[in-house]
């Protein structure tokens, strides 16, 4: 077993990527195998916090379009985060994890409530925390929150998994061609407007010095790679 790299990591999973094959819910094979690699590296004594995305669910801004009002809408968003958290609570336990999910909206027959101090207090103890319903507030996202907890626990390094393998100068499911960056700044991605995590997210990091890995949640083992230092897919840095 090679020495983790980092101490304390964010993880960021995309809620879209849950659905895996099916057209709604959670893949609970894809579940499963998230929370089996995430209690890896609790194995080596990582300290692993998790925000899982909504867009399996529901995204704010797409029941806005479709007419509803859009602080409501930001609400189910954020509550769907709160069912992947718990999900994935669940898979982590059946894994023989200790889990606990954090909710920045009260919520206190379901989970804790989300504070800076309890969150770091467990992960001192092993536990995974999984920090949900955002920041618990509408119009923002659950990059943001990725960002601000990872500020807020001093996180080594933010891990987004998403759906393509990196970032690239042009969103690849648009231009399957574009140029593929394995390495480049904060600035950089801001200047070009690079649209895998949303501004508020990369100025949080940038200005906390946080580096961010953005790499492709269905590569089995790319967590515990990236943990032991491998280059696999993007880092921002400054
Ligand atoms: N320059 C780019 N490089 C890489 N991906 C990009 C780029 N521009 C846009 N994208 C798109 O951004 C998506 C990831 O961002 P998005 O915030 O939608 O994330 P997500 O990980 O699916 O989160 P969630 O489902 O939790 O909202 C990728 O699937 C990709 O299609
Ligand atoms: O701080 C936040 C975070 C999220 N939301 C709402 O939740 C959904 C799901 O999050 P995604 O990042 O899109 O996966 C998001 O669309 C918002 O509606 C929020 O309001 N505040």
């Amino acid at each position: 077993m090679t020495t983790p790299q980092y101490r304390r990591i964010l993880l960021k999973l995309s809620g879209e990527a849950l659905l895996g094959g099916q057209s709604h819910g959670i893949d609970p094979q894809l579940l499963t195998r998230l929370a089996q690699e995430i209690a890896d590296l609790t194995a080596q004594r990582m300290q692993v916090a998790v925000v899982i995305g909504g867009g399996n669910l529901f995204r704010g801004a797409g029941l806005a379009a479709a007419g509803m009002n859009r602080v409501t809408a930001d609400h189910m968003g954020m509550l769907a985060t709160v069912m992947n958290a718990l999900a994935m609570q669940d898979a982590l336990e059946q894994c023989g994890v200790a889990a606990r999910v954090l909710s920045a909206l009260r919520m206190e027959q379901v989970c804790e409530e989300y504070t800076a101090r309890g969150a770091v207090r467990h992960l001192e103890r092993g536990r995974v925390t999984l920090f949900a319903a955002g920041t618990g507030n509408p119009f923002f996202t659950t990059d943001s929150a990725a960002s601000l907890r990872a500020a807020e626990i001093r996180a080594d390094l933010l891990i987004k998994a998403t759906k393509v393998d990196g970032i690239y100068a042009a969103d690849p499911k648009v231009q399957p061609d574009a140029h593929f960056y394995s390495q480049l700044t904060y600035a950089q991605v801001l200047r070009d407007n690079l649209q895998v995590m949303d501004t508020t997210a990369v100025v949080l990091c940038r200005d906390h010095h946080i580096p961010v890995r953005v790499l492709n949640i269905y590569q089995p083992g790319a967590l515990a790679r990236v943990i032991a230092g491998e280059a696999i897919g993007s880092l921002i840095t400054a």
